[in-house]
Order: C-alpha cells, then structure tokens, then sequence
C-alpha cells in the first residue's frame, strides 16, 4: 500500500494501472504476433500499445472521473479492423492481476469491446494548464518494444501544468540499482517473469523504485542519481533512433565535457528512469528536425522522476519542461537532463555546440 500523504491514492492508483499494463504489453511480446500498424507520421502501433491504454485508461475513469487523460493512441484503426480489435479484446480480458484488492481498486473488467474502444478515445483531452490532466503512453519506444530493447509504460498527474505525480514501468530493466547500463537490453535480461521494475515520484516526496511483481505491489526503496564529482566521468543516455536524438551532436557534446566513455543507447523513459537510480548521469536529447516537437507523455513522468532523484530537467535552451501547453511540449526542444551540480556545466556546453553548428 502506498504510503499517506498529498497524492497517495493517485499514486497507488497509478501504480497498480501501470503494472497491469505492462504485464499485458509482457504477454504480447512472449505469446502474440504484435499487430504492429504503422501510423500517419510513419511510427508504430501495436496491440500492446492499444490494450495498455485501454487498461489504464479504464482505471483512471473508476478511480477519477471527473480527471482528462492525454493519451498518445486513438481506437480508429481498431474500429476499422475486427480481427484486431477482438485481438486487443482478449488480451485486455486476461490481464487481471492476481491480487484481488488491488482489482478492485481498478475498477475490474471492462464490459465489451464497444466499451473498449470508447475508453481508449477518452485519451483524447487537448491538455493544458488548468485541472487535473493525466499524461499516458501506453509504450513509450516502441520500436524498442518491437526489437526486444527497452521500452516504458509510462504515466503522469499533472496538476494545473505541474507534474505532481509521475510511474514508469519497465519491464526489461534489470531489479538492482546498481547495475552498470548496457545497450538495448544485457543477454541475461530476457525479459523473463520477476525482472522489471516500477520507478515512481510524487512532487516534493522523492522517487522510489520497486520489483515488479504480478501480485501486490512490492516494498518500494528510495532512489537517487549519483553523486558526480567530474563530469567528465558520466555515462550518458541517448535514443537508440537517430532520428529521435542527434547522436552526433551528442558526441561532440561529450568530448567537449571530456566524457570518454561511449553512450548507452536505450528505448524510452528507462533513460530517466535509469539515471535517476544513478545506473547512468546524464540524458541528452537533441533535436533532429527543427519541426519536431516533443509530446508531454514521452517526457511527464521521467522529468519529476529524475527532478524528485536529485536532477535538473531542461530543454537545450535551457528552459524547464512547460507541460501545461496542451498535448504537446511547444515551448521546449530537446532535453538535457543531469545531476543538479553539474547541469549548469552541461548545459553550457550543450548550447555552446549546438550553437556553433549554426
Ligand atoms: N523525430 C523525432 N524526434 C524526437 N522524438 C521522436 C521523433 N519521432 C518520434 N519521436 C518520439 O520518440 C519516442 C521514443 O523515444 P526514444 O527515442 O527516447 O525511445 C516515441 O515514442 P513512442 O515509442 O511512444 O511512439 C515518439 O513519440
Ligand atoms: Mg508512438
Ligand atoms: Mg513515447
Ligand atoms: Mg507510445
């Protein structure tokens, strides 16, 4: 049970919406064929992703329904397609979790596909800075997700364009802490039962990681980002896709802080997630495209979560993450994330290469 305290009840909530959802998106990559479609702007989508919004979504309607959700999928493509729908049907009937309470406190079943298909568009809330707004990606890198990498179930309450409560699941994360970063995912993490983790914050109480289980919730530890007494010294995260993050800006970045080590190159918000729990220090994300913006849900969660574990969020002008927007981050390009004594330095050198490229 989470503990008292502002946001508790949110907080478990999410917890236990996000850990049904991501034994489902465990139970298609071990069991189905991933009906992966292809969106509009040529991303992928697949029935993990669909039954992962609809649980969550489902849950977050019982538990508050006065609350709008930012959601990133839509139910049109299932709405078109019956085979696939009744694929996304069955899989959202059998993942149940095994602790009767806490099915409870989800609102149990959903009632049809009809029923189904309704509750993954009412993620559909255009955002903004007023109330309480729930930022949801359902697979956050899915093409992780698709290639056996990382990949994150990710959820946010934002609180008049604040987050104030953030959950990541992350399935393929190894349990301890400590463990040193590796591209993708290491040989022995295959993704078995008992592996993964949920990493939480809620504003102002700190971040916590726990197991994660398929019964009741585990004991949570607190986490931090690890103390760095030269930049030089980090390990930084970046995407795997070099169309999300330019990775060669990101080298010249690294060798002007002196940074030696290679990058780790992983999926998701397990880049924040995994530099929060000091796995690794430093998170850049720099803009390919000029057109792109960033959506709130790839970022919600994981920019309390690293902020609560003693980090700094900006983007690569320097400015904070402003989710109060609508559904997308319009203010902000890129992201530079780091230990708190050390941003500064980080930053300045970020803005110093991307600026002599132009
Ligand atoms: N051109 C682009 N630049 C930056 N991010 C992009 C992008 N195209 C897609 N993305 C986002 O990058 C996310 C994955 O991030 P990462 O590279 O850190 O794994 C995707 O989330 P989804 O996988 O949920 O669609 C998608 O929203
Ligand atoms: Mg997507
Ligand atoms: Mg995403
Ligand atoms: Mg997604």
């Amino acid at each position: 049970m989470a503990s008292s305290g502002p946001y508790a009840h949110e907080l478990n909530v999410a917890l236990l919406a996000v850990q049904r959802a991501t034994l489902l998106t465990k139970s298609v990559f071990h069991s189905h064929a991933k009906g992966t479609l292809s969106k509009n702007d040529a991303s992928p989508v697949t029935i993990g992703d669909f039954g992962a919004q609809a649980l969550i979504i489902a849950a977050l309607q019982h538990a508050f329904p006065n609350d709008q959700i930012v959601a990133e999928e839509e139910a049109k493509d299932l709405r078109e397609n019956e085979q696939l729908r009744n694929t996304v049907w069955d899989l959202v009937q059998a993942a149940k979790l095994s602790d009767a309470t806490s099915e409870l406190t989800l609102g149990g079943p959903l009632a049809s596909p009809d029923a189904m298909l309704d509750t993954i568009d009412k993620g559909a809330s255009q955002g903004g800075r007023a109330g309480r707004i729930w930022a949801l990606d359902p697979i956050d890198g899915t093409k992780g997700f698709l290639r056996g990498g990382q990949y994150a179930v990710c959820l946010a309450l934002m609180v008049d364009g604040h987050v104030r409560v953030g959950v990541l699941g992350l399935p393929n994360l190894p349990e301890s802490d400590a463990e040193p970063l590796v591209e993708g995912i290491g040989a022995e993490q295959t993704d078995a039962d008992g592996k993964g983790v949920l990493i939480s914050a809620v504003e102002g109480q700190g971040a916590q990681s726990r197991a994660l289980t398929r019964g009741p919730l585990a004991s949570p530890h607190s986490i931090q980002m690890k103390p760095l007494a030269r930049v030089s010294d980090a390990t930084f995260c970046e995407s795997v896709e070099a169309a999300h993050s330019d990775q060669s800006d990101s080298a010249r970045i690294a060798a002007a802080l002196g940074i030696s080590k290679p990058s780790v190159r992983m999926d998701s918000q397990a880049k924040y997630g995994s530099i929060a729990r000091g796995a690794g220090d430093l998170y850049l994300r720099l803009p390919v495209r000029k057109d792109y913006v960033e959506k709130i849900w790839d970022h919600a969660a994981g920019d309390l979560i690293v902020r609560e574990a003693g980090g700094e969020v900006t983007d690569v002008e320097g400015k904070r993450l402003d989710f109060g927007l609508g559904r997308t981050l319009k203010a902000n390009k890129g992201v530079v994330a780091a230990p708190r004594g050390v941003h500064g330095e980080v930053l300045g050198v970020v803005k110093k290469v991307l600026s002599e490229k132009k």
